[in-house]
């Protein structure tokens, strides 16, 4: 199918660049929140991008910001046409059901949150928003597949369900004020909310996506200046509900920045628009089968065992009580990370290259999983053969990506690319790297073991 360019949203109410960043701060403030004075936003570049700096020292523990519970814009939606169109969204979609609620807002003519749905950002650089061309040039099958889905989504929601929902309950009922909502303002909606959005307890329920005025102008980092405090009070007492409250001592001129949280690079630029380099978070994921560890280790130059083809019976069994073969497999394992490789996969190429089950019964399949595995068990020969179609794999993982890390520096050193090809070649780039570091450290342990065994082996 070809993807259709989900057109960039323009509109001409956003007040993000006319008006002053101030406007907003002062509107917490008239609504009872507290917004320390040292606290200011402030544009970071000429794309008008915006950040929460400190204009003076603040000591650590300080509270920064504080919202009374009011002011958040979050679930449930009460309108019953909103609330049947949310229905209609899948579970895994979370950020369009309250963008629905965002968007209808927005059309409101006095809506409660116009302060602060004035200063949201105009566009947003998600790959929903990539041309068809530019979506390929991520050249990574797992994320290329997420963007696809999401657009089709986007784009079957705005044909038919809108739609559908409007004609049966009458236009007198319409959930957006009578005005047209297409792929493109949905997309603005769901991006809004994906990049925004704050997961807050309610009152003894789980956690509630959350859109928190003035909060979500901090900018993420893995190294977080401040951190969000959540109180439990009641709406009556217009005590703080939540709080931004600085993580260290913070001197003038340091941004306010919060941790989003665990997040791989895959999820960065679906649901936030960018990427972060060396992201501890991040790995690339294969799908599990055995003819890709056999292909594995032909990349490696070893010989594979026939257990590649055709496992013994326990061999079988143990994968499947690792979940990568059965009924219950679930077959996506990843590479990279801090432990190199998926735990499960780690342990699968263990027992397959295993001759003795007895042995490997005896170890189980929790140890198979670490590295920390006793070598002298599995043996020190077997063990090199794992690491190096661990290698092999991480080499074949390499092959979907076209170009190299060097054309990709290449391109971004050009000042003429899109920001879109931009962020796409950093994306691509980035898991190249990975798949890099990944080999580089199985290769070191590599090293150290074959050393054990020049030792151990018999002169
Ligand atoms: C919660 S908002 C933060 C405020 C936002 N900068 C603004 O102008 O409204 C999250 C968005 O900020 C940007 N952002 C946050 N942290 C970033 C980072 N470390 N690097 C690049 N962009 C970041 C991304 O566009 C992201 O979708």
């Amino acid at each position: 199918m070809q993807m259709a360019r989900l057109a960039l949203l323009r509109r001409s109410s956003s007040g993000r660049e006319g008006s002053s960043t101030e406007d907003l701060v002062q509107w917490v403030r008239q609504q009872g929140g507290q917004v320390l004075p040292a606290v200011h936003l402030q544009r970071q570049n000429a794309r008008g991008d915006l950040g929460l700096v400190a204009t003076e020292a603040v000591q650590s523990g300080e509270s920064l910001i504080a919202l009374p519970p009011h002011i958040p814009l979050s679930l449930p939606i009460d309108e019953p046409a909103l609330a049947a169109l949310a229905q209609r969204v899948p579970e895994k979609l979370w950020a369009m059901k309250l963008g629905l609620k965002l968007l209808a807002e927005r059309a409101k003519k006095h809506s409660f949150w116009w302060p602060y749905i004035h200063k949201l950002p105009e566009r947003f650089r998600m790959p929903v928003f990539f041309s068809g061309d530019e979506i390929q040039q991520l050249q990574y099958p797992p994320i290329i597949h997420q963007v696809k889905k999401r657009c089709e989504f986007l784009l079957q929601f705005a044909a038919e369900d809108i739609p559908n929902i409007i004609r049966d309950r009458g236009n007198d009922k319409h959930p957006f004020g009578g005005q047209q909502v297409d792929a493109s303002a949905l997309g603005w909606a769901m991006a809004a909310v994906s990049s925004r959005a704050f997961c807050v307890k309610q009152s003894g329920e789980s956690g509630c996506p959350s859109l928190l005025p003035l909060v979500d102008m901090c900018n993420h980092s893995f190294t977080p200046t401040a951190r969000l405090v959540q109180h439990h009070t009641s709406s009556a007492q217009l005590l703080p509900f939540l709080e931004v409250v600085a993580q260290q001592d913070l001197e003038r001129g340091d941004a306010l920045v919060l941790d989003y949280g665990p997040l791989s690079n895959d999820i960065l630029l679906l649901d936030y628009g960018f990427v972060i380099p060396n992201n501890p978070h991040d790995r690339v994921e294969l799908r599990f089968e055995l003819q890709l560890l056999e292909a594995a280790c032909f990349a490696a130059g070893l010989h594979a065992p026939s257990s590649f083809t055709e496992p013994a019976p326990w061999q079988h069994a143990l994968l499947v009580q690792l979940k990568l073969q059965g009924p219950d497999a679930s077959q996506m394992v990843t590479l990279g990370g801090k432990d190199q490789v998926d735990c499960r996969l780690l342990a699968a190429v263990r027992l397959l290259y295993a001759e003795d089950g007895s042995k490997i019964r005896s170890i189980g399949v929790e140890m198979l999983q670490s590295w920390d595995a006793p070598t002298a068990l599995l043996g020190l020969a077997n063990e090199c053969k794992v690491l190096r179609t661990l290698v092999g794999l991480c080499m074949l993982a390499t092959a979907p990506f076209p170009t190299s890390i060097s054309e990709d520096q290449d391109l971004l050193n050009q000042d003429e690319i899109s920001e879109n090809i931009r962020l796409a070649t950093e994306f691509r780039t980035n898991k190249k790297q990975l798949l890099i570091n990944t080999i580089s450290s199985l290769q070191l342990r590599l090293q150290s073991l074959t050393m054990q065994e020049l030792v151990s082996a018999p002169r």
